[in-house]
């Protein structure tokens, strides 16, 4: 295979769970999706190298067009089809048309269970959710005794009985009347969304292949069609993503190596999506209040009384949090920015913890500590509500069975849109140790609609479960397999970041545990971290507990201290005290030119006195004048 050179943020990046398939694979006897492209539950793909050349590229001059040819009233018919409440009559055009909208919900059953009568031919659909074992209807041949079952691949745990009869009646009008196949009580035990979560439909997918075919960019075809985003989702792609696009390319890709792929008008690499944009704050208002700052109120306020013609306010789910306005301004200017984003070819990246005076964060390792109080628990929902991906490594995963969402009120789940504010949690396991089962805080969040689904990323050469690809992707996570994590010396943190870059991820916030936090502290990694923000509790946990410290740095013989700059210290709670921080090196070196400025555009005004008078939080002591961070002669620079 042939493949466009590598440059070094064209790393690369296996997607096991990517396509989301929710089909049966015993029933189609195949591996092979839409896209002619294998996916398969072990490390193994067809489209295990797929990169796009996005650095050098010429932009179409006249894109002014619309992508979508969308059908009338498909968000409606699309429902129609889904939930079959009553009986529905089309043309056989029509069917034709509006059905790929719906092929990821249905699949047709087998041959035999076709019938013919006096109506026309009937066709049994059954929702891709039916177990393989059900999968036949009662018409179809029980199974032979003594006869080996073919070796089925176990499935998704979510399962549905649900299932459609079509039938094209004979006559000249060429009508299409679909019915139920199964009892009136009988219903989908998921709704529309999870399958357009787990997989695109092919008449979305049709979308995204005609523009492919053209050779546009993946990126610039998924930005394209998040122009017109109420089609996206009346046409069931309000989950696509840029690999989706990637994928439905691959197979004119191979045939087409040597063409150089274009932007669309106005495209452009570093462009902010949907996601990010709710980092200059959709998060609903929350109230303002006057207490002091030892008792910031952090659960979420009864729902107001309500007039008696209003429609109720669905009540929150207990552990809701609020997090106040005014407790906000200290942590602007070290939240994910979007124009400074847009300026660097990585994520924002936030490193984020709780310690205790000694720099432990568990007294043990593989064991959960309580270090936050409720309102610097409450922050760190904030900060998670202000990035779009939470990142921890695989020992914190398997130790804490961690929510990893975003608990606010007004997020997804807590009284918000769905996926609103919620980032999506990443886990680093190289190994692919962790146990993905669908009890799991971090799945049953998703399920419960409370939580993105998660990305396990994992090294090269790892065999990976069937049944944890597909309870991964039934939940709308996916493993990711890169070849950026070497047995011996680690993870390649710049080139991870740079995948998720490319994959949308603007901004991460980095939580733990012990062994993530303390590489990515080491020196070499310091131009990639953009704000620390640390939690400091009034405690000592021991030598045994898990360390955050990043091995000393020498330059020549001369240890370097790594240094903090525009530091702010601000109390909060009954104890504890948040540290807000830049890593001095990145700005000395210049590598994120903006920080600066950025600082002073977003930073609140100063209080007179130094202090916020109306909530009572202490401002802290100025921004620390540079520092020295040597104590011997300044070492050689470090090289970009
Ligand atoms: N107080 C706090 O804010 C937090 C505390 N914790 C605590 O931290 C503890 C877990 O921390 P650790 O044991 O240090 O584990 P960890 O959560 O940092 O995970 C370590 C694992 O991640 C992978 N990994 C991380 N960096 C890697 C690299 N550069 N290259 C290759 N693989 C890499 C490896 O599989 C490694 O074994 C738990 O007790 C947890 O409760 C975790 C997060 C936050
Ligand atoms: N902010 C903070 N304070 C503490 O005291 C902590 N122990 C942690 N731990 C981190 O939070 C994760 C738990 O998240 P959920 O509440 O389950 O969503 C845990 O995995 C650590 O990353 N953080």
């Amino acid at each position: 295979m042939a493949f466009v050179p590598q440059t070094p943020l064209q790393k690369e990046v296996h997607y096991e769970g990517n396509e989301s398939r929710v089909d049966d694979q015993s029933e189609d006897d195949s591996d092979v999706n839409h896209d002619g492209v294998k996916r398969t539950g072990s490390t193994d793909t067809k489209h295990d190298k797929v990169h796009e050349q996005e650095d050098n590229y010429t932009i179409e001059a006249n894109t002014d067009y619309s992508l979508f040819s969308n059908p009338p009233n498909l968000a409606n018919i699309r429902q129609q089809l889904f939930d079959l409440k009553a009986e529905m009559e089309m043309s056989d055009t029509d069917f034709e048309q509006y059905f790929p909208f719906v092929d990821n919900v249905w699949r047709k059953s087998r041959a035999g269970e076709t019938q013919k009568d006096h109506d026309g031919i009937t066709e049994i659909y059954c929702c891709r959710l039916k177990p393989s074992g059900q999968a036949k209807t009662p018409t179809s041949k029980p199974h032979v005794e003594g006869k080996q079952q073919r070796r089925k691949r176990k499935r998704e745990e979510k399962t549905c009985s649900m299932a459609m009869k079509v039938t094209f009646i004979e006559s000249p009008s060429k009508r299409v009347r679909i019915t139920r196949a199964v009892g009136p009580d009988e219903k989908h035990t998921h709704d529309l969304d999870y399958m357009d979560a787990n997989k695109r439909n092919s008449a979305i997918m049709d979308v995204a292949r005609r523009e492919a075919h053209r050779a546009f960019l993946p990126g610039s075809i998924f930005w394209k069609m998040q122009e017109e985003p109420e089609k996206m989702e009346e046409a069931g792609g309000k989950f696509m993503k840029v690999s989706d696009v990637r994928n439905v390319q691959y197979p004119w890709r191979q045939q087409n190596m040597t063409v150089e792929l274009k932007a669309h008008a106005g495209y452009s690499q570093g462009r902010s999506g949907p996601r990010i944009r709710r980092l200059s704050g959709s998060a609903p208002a929350t109230p303002q209040n006057g207490e002091s700052t030892l008792h910031i109120p952090v659960g979420a306020p009864p729902p107001a009384p309500q007039q008696p013609s209003e429609p109720p306010v669905p009540s929150l789910p207990p552990g809701t949090l609020n997090y106040p306005e005014l407790a906000k301004d200290f942590l602007r200017p070290y939240l994910p920015y979007i124009p400074k984003i847009a300026t660097q070819q990585r994520p924002h990246i936030t490193l984020t913890w709780a310690t205790s005076l000694d720099s432990r964060i568990a007294l043990l390792p593989g064991i959960q500590t309580a270090i936050s109080g409720p309102e610097t628990k409450a922050m760190t929902h904030f900060l998670r509500s202000q990035h779009d991906a939470i990142l921890i490594g695989v020992k914190t995963a398997i130790s804490d069975d961690p929510g990893l969402n975003c608990r606010l009120a007004g997020a997804g789940g807590y009284g918000g849109p769905q996926h609103a504010m919620q980032p999506r949690p990443i886990i680093i396991d190289p190994r692919a140790r962790l146990h993905i089962h669908p009890n799991m805080r971090l799945l049953r969040m998703a399920a419960e609609g409370k939580a993105r689904g998660p990305w396990v990323v994992v090294g090269p050469g790892h065999k990976l479960h069937p049944q944890a690809v597909q309870t991964l992707k039934l939940h709308g996570g996916e493993f990711l397999q890169i070849n950026e994590i070497h047995p011996e010396y680690g993870l390649d943190w710049e080139a991870l970041f740079s995948i998720f870059h490319r994959e949308g991820i603007k901004s991460i916030m980095i939580e733990g545990g012990g062994k993530v936090l303390s590489e990515l502290l080491k020196h070499r990694y310091a131009h990639c971290i953009d704000s620390i923000v640390i939690t400091i509790a009034p405690t000592f946990m021991g030598k045994n507990g898990v360390e955050v410290a990043p091995d000393t740095h020498y330059e020549g013989n001369q240890p370097i201290q790594t240094r903090l700059t525009d530091v702010k210290w601000q109390p909060m709670g009954q104890s504890d005290m948040v540290l807000c921080a830049h890593l001095e090196q990145t700005r000395h070196q210049g590598l994120l030119p903006g920080i600066q400025e950025f600082s002073r555009q977003q930073a609140p005004p100063p209080p007179a006195n130094g202090q916020y008078s109306t909530n009572g939080m202490a401002q802290g002591p100025p921004p620390s004048q540079p520092h020295p961070h040597t104590y011997g002669p300044p070492g050689p620079p470090r090289p970009p």
